[in-house]
């Protein structure tokens, strides 16, 4: 029997090693081809620079710059024109030449990672594509390599078993017998593995792949990406695709495939600046922002939305991550919390704004000099003279229109009168040139003269009202914002966030004092833009064609609902798992039903993603079990130690384990985050480490960069990040004793590919209590 298997596995290793012969010889062939059309695309390149070259030369050289004639200015300005477009005609072609050659340099090195063999319904021959990061041609028609986003790569990921199968192209759904699934592991053109899918080897490269080490940079997950992702990838039929999936389930990941596949399917109607994706926090964009170009394509704009809110507030003090992460939060904070975080809070919102329309906008005063010129009482009765067919918007415009109006009719007066007449007289010539500037002298007669100088004189006075009239000055955007929190108890039901009139009149004592201290908490900083950009008529970013929401379960339904409004045509793509909501807390719950008000339902598509591929299957089943309903993860099954949990009675006693930990997981080629709760407690242990003569890189904000190496990061900051070995320091009750510390536990502990340690002095956090203890090592110091 035995002989009989060792037969069986030498044949198919020889029938393998022959297989990878021909592979090669094939990928020798697409790989000279490739190296041709570099050679070609060089010299195309350069030649279309020394077009460019030679146009910018002729331009220096022979364009005259007429302007004693106005024919002259015309034809010079024609000219500039012209050379301008055959200038920006060379660019354009420059720039599609030179992305070309970036993918065909790429592919050079690595041509493709799949051969699929299928035979088309109705087609009667079998085919056989490969598929690699771009496509390429030998000739019309003549595919060498298909492009991973083509309708027809498709199947390759759609995978399950061989056999009947089917994909979407633009015309609809097509049918084919699918025979064949190759995969190539492949190094600088040369097939390292060759993997033919049935259902015994079926994710064998994806265990490859996930064995590697992490990295301070994310990387693209093409070559494997899984049936549930690629459907995330490639939809294009909804407006809101909502992917609710488990720590390490490939969000992240599918979601910036999903970009670069949308930029595939609507190339020239889509480009890379429509696309906006919210990040969790500022590390994270650094951390992603290899995956787009690695994928051949350009990034996203990549923000976070404090950074988003933030540039629109320069003036105010927003309040930072680690500010709200660290904050203690009081019952009745909570509870307000609560309140400014919700769907009705922004639906009181709206319902104020239609109500200013008819009274209640406070406005200040316009001054010059000290004195009011003119007074609020004196804007209001304008802004409201309008007929009620005036949104916000016209108002505020037909408002300023006549303010200027007034504006200018006072100059008039003022530019003839006897005071500035006579203060004309007194300026020097150089203060009267000024006040000529461009203008010609040819004056029908002093009269005429003096009245222009009268009003230059009087305009220039009175420009600093003039922009304040522009500006918006004499709206009073903080006394709004307060006079709308006064009215809330008019517009929501209080007591369905158990709440009283009385707490209510605390906490706008609260903004109250904030404002004037010129800091706006985060819940009410949403509510104050809207209702500024209502006043002020601030149209959406139109030009905004898709926007990814990463980490939603972080985001409240208030913001959700704004940047719906602030992006009007954009398709939306969220992401999250409501079991790492480490901001919000329980309401991450609520949050899926608010926004299945907010989207038409036939429009929403929501995918679950229940696989968890960063993880050891030893470490999710430990982490899933931290969860309430963790039940619905599964792991993926890549071996590894169980995570172990280090107990000593003092946080002293504990420091030389881990330094012994670290020692380790350095010699195993492992880089460790350890992963604090506040920022205090990791500056502490950073020292401790320090003085123990680890080399250590601290997190302290977001705006660092990841370093290689072992790190120390409090837990806010590691956000969506992963790291070869994870150490969780002092996970004592202390630091984590509330149901509402699970999702932040949760978070820290899936951070692990393939190391879990968890350290604590004193009591272990009750958290921990309901796993199994066979599903980790205990040792007690
Ligand atoms: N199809 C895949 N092929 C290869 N690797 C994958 C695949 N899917 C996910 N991974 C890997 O799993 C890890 C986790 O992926 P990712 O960070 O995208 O997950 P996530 O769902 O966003 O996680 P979290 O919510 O915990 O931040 C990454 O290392 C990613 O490369």
């Amino acid at each position: 029997m035995l002989q009989l298997f060792t037969e069986k596995f030498v044949r198919e290793g020889v029938w393998m090693a022959s297989i990878k012969e021909q592979e090669q010889a094939r990928m020798d062939m697409v790989v000279t081809k490739v190296k041709e059309a570099i050679a070609k695309d060089q010299a195309n390149l350069a030649s279309v620079e020394a077009d460019k070259k030679a146009i910018q030369a002729d331009f220096s050289n022979n364009v005259r710059i007429k302007t004693s004639t106005y024919s002259g200015m015309m034809e010079t300005a024609l000219t500039v024109r012209q050379q301008q477009q055959l200038l920006q005609e060379r660019e354009n072609n420059m720039q599609q030449a030179s992305r070309r050659l970036e993918i065909l340099e790429k592919l050079e090195k690595k041509p493709y990672f799949a051969r699929i063999d299928f035979e088309e319904e109705g087609e009667g021959k079998e085919e056989k594509i490969y598929i690699g990061l771009g496509s390429f041609t030998d000739g019309p028609d003549k595919f060498l390599i298909y492009d991973w986003r083509a309708p027809i790569s498709s199947i390759y990921y759609d995978g399950g078993g061989l056999g009947e199968v089917s994909y979407q192209t633009p015309d609809g759904e097509r049918k084919v017998d699918l025979r064949l699934k190759r995969q190539f592991m492949v190094e600088d053109g040369k097939i390292k593995v060759v993997f033919d899918t049935d259902e015994t080897v079926g994710d064998q490269m994806l265990l490859e792949v996930l064995d590697e080490n992490s990295d301070t940079k994310m990387k693209s997950i093409v070559t494997t990406i899984q049936r549930e992702q690629n459907k995330i990838i490639r939809d294009t039929s909804s407006d809101l695709l909502f992917v609710q999936g488990a720590a390490g389930s490939g969000k992240t990941s599918a979601v910036l495939q999903r970009v670069a596949f949308l930029l595939y399917r609507y190339r020239g109607k889509l480009t890379s600046s429509q696309v906006i994706l919210f990040s969790p926090n500022q590390l994270f964009n650094d951390y992603i922002d290899q995956v787009l170009p690695e994928l051949g394509e350009q990034n996203m704009v990549q923000l976070t939305y404090y950074q988003h809110v933030k540039r629109r507030l320069p003036k105010l003090h927003v309040e930072t991550l680690q500010e709200r992460f660290e904050e203690d939060q009081a019952p009745l904070k909570q509870k307000v919390k609560r309140l400014k975080d919700s769907l009705d809070f922004f639906k009181a919102s709206k319902a104020y704004g239609a109500y200013l329309e008819r009274k209640g906008m406070r406005f200040k005063d316009l001054r010059l000099g000290g004195e009011v010129f003119f007074s609020k009482a004196h804007i209001k009765q304008i802004y409201y003279s309008f007929n009620e067919n005036y949104h916000l918007r016209n108002r505020l415009e037909a408002t300023k229109e006549r303010l200027v109006k007034e504006l200018n009719g006072q100059i008039n007066r003022y530019a003839k009168s006897d005071q500035v007449q006579k203060a004309i007289q007194d300026l020097s010539q150089e203060q009267l040139n000024a006040l000529y500037g461009d203008h010609p002298r040819n004056f029908a007669n002093g009269e005429k003269e003096l009245n222009f100088l009268g009003r230059q004189y009087v305009m220039h006075a009175f420009k600093p009202l003039h922009q304040a009239i522009i500006k918006n000055h004499f709206l009073s955007i903080n006394g709004q914002y307060v006079h709308f929190l006064k009215s809330v108890p008019a517009l929501v039901d209080l007591a369905k966030y158990d709440l009283t009139k009385e707490e209510w009149q605390l906490e706008l004592a609260q903004v109250v004092a904030d404002l004037k201290a010129k800091k706006l908490a985060l819940s009410d900083v949403t509510a104050y833009l809207f209702l500024y950009d209502q006043i002020s008529g601030k149209r959406g970013q139109t030009d905004i064609k898709q926007v990814f929401i990463d980490e939603i379960q972080d985001y409240t339904a208030y913001q959700l609902a704004y940047l719906k409004e602030e992006f009007p045509r954009a398709k939306f793509t969220m992401l999250g798992d409501l079991n790492q909501a480490i901001f919000t807390h329980e309401n991450s719950h609520s949050l899926l039903k608010e926004l299945g008000t907010m989207f038409p339902q036939d429009k929403t598509k929501v995918v679950q993603l229940t696989k968890s591929y960063r993880s050891t299957q030893q470490i999710t089943d430990f982490t899933k079990e931290i969860l309430l309903h963790g039940e619905a993860v599964t792991a993926f099954e890549r071996a590894g130690e169980k995570p172990r949990l280090t107990t000593a009675k003092t946080e002293a006693d504990l420091i030389a384990d881990v330094v012994a930990r670290l020692k380790q997981n350095q010699a195993d080629s492992l880089t460790t985050a350890v992963i604090g709760k506040s920022l205090a407690e990791c500056e502490a242990l950073t020292q401790a480490l320090r003085a123990e003569g680890q080399a250590v890189t601290l997190i302290k904000t977001e705006n660092q960069r990841l370093a290689a190496g072992t790190i120390v990061v409090p837990a806010y900051l590691a956000k969506g990040l992963e790291f070869d070995a994870v150490i969780m320091w002092q996970a004592n009750a202390k630091n984590y004793h509330a149901d509402s510390d699970r999702q932040l536990v949760y978070t820290i502990c899936s951070r692990a590919m393939h190391r879990l340690d968890i350290f604590v002095s004193g009591q272990v956090t009750p958290l921990f209590d309901r796993i199994d203890p066979k599903l980790y090592e205990l040792i007690t110091k």
